[in-house]
């Protein structure tokens, strides 16, 4: 099978790539390498062209013969999304119906779209959330991403488009390899700023404690990248059955607050991080964790390797392979 993947050369698109290239598949990563690396394309061809460039994106995709799409390509950072709302747009919805419309073009028919969880807004509800939660998104982030989830639908349902949408909770973790792992400059992430402030012995910022939850912190369900990715793989085949749109959950159902993430990064560490606690993030959410009955069911999905301490584990070896490495972003990765 001959695979496109938008995005491949960041943090969850290369942990795919990894998994298809022990399979046999044909794989080839467009990517413009703005917050992503030439080391995560492990070796497949990458073609560098942004997704905004739809002349290019057209024709990279009637030369490419695909038979699916990988679509990981865009920005992702909430508050840059506040202040460059036209990045946002531009790449998240733009791109995307650029290549949307060069699939329908080159009579490529199914596509894999990462979603996130930040379409449901602030939940309506304490319990977990399943897929027909009402979508409401607080951030510009999750507007661009809602909005082209419902373009994708729409393609569906005019052009014979198939599709499977994944909202993911919170990516996290790095691949038990070593060879891959998350690096984005800056970073935003919860995980590797623990850990990273564990390394450099600088104080994590915690922002909020007064939210109403056990212990005053936010609340958010940590999946592991890995498991992420074997979704997407289980996602081809179930295409192959079930044509047409679809959007699944992708989370484990377990909620962690920020301080418990600490607290379990210092037992695994043993070492105590320093914490300073700072005022509430906008746009965050008291509490999103997922309800993954449906991807569990209909795709025989199981997130097996996103219990907090393997996620910590393997992000915490990633962490220190950075650092012994000081890898940087034009390095080639050995
Ligand atoms: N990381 C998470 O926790 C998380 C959660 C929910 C959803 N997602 C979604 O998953 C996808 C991957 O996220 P990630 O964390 O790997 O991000 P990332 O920034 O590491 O990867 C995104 C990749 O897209 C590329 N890209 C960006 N703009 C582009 C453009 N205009 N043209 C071509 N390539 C472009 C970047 O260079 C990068 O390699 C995104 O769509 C994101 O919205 C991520
Ligand atoms: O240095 C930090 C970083 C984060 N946090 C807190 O940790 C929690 C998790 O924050 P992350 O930035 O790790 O993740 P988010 O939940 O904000 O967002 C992630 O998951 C969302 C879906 O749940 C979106 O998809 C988004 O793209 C993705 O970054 C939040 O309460 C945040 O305030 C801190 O206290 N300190």
């Amino acid at each position: 099978m001959k695979v496109l993947v938008t995005g491949g050369a960041g943090y969850v698109g290369s942990h795919l790539v990894e998994l298809l290239k022990l399979s046999n598949f044909t794989i080839h990563i467009l990517d413009d390498l703005s917050t992503g690396h030439l080391w995560a394309c492990q070796d497949c061809p990458l073609i560098q062209v942004d997704l905004t460039n739809r002349a290019a994106v057209l024709s990279i995709l009637a030369e490419g013969k695909y038979d699916a799409v990988f679509h990981f390509a865009a920005k992702s950072i909430v508050s840059e999304s506040a202040t460059n709302p036209s990045i946002y747009y531009n790449t998240n919805v733009i791109g995307s119906i650029n290549l949307l419309d060069a699939m329908i073009n080159a009579g490529t028919r199914n596509l894999i779209f990462s979603s996130t969880a930040a379409v449901y807004g602030t939940p309506i509800t304490n319990e977990n959330i399943d897929e027909q939660h009402p979508t409401n998104p607080i951030n510009t982030y999750g507007r661009s991403k809602l909005m082209i989830e419902q373009i994708i639908k729409d393609y569906c349902d005019a052009y014979q488009l198939n599709s499977i949408v994944f909202r993911y909770f919170n990516a996290a973790g790095a691949s038990p390899s070593g060879k891959i792992g998350e690096l984005h400059s800056p970073e935003t992430h919860l995980i590797p700023n623990i850990l990273k402030s564990i390394r450099n012995e600088s104080p994590l910022s915690v922002f909020g404690d007064d939210y109403n939850t056990h212990d005053g912190t936010c609340i958010r369900d940590y999946i592991h990248v890995v498991d992420l990715a074997f979704a997407h793989k289980l996602a081809l085949q179930f295409l192959k059955k079930n044509p047409g749109f679809n959007a699944f959950n992708l989370g484990t159902e377990t909620g962690s607050s920020v301080m418990q993430v600490i607290n379990v990064c210092e037992k695994l560490l043993v070492v105590k991080a320093e914490i300073r606690i700072a005022d509430r993030r906008p746009g965050d959410p008291e509490r999103l964790v997922a309800t993954n009955q449906k991807a569990c069911s209909q795709l025989n999905w199981r997130p097996s390797n996103s219990s907090l301490e393997t996620i910590i584990n393997s992000a915490w070896r990633w962490e220190k392979l950075l650092k012994e490495t000081k890898m940087r972003k034009s390095d080639h990765f050995q």
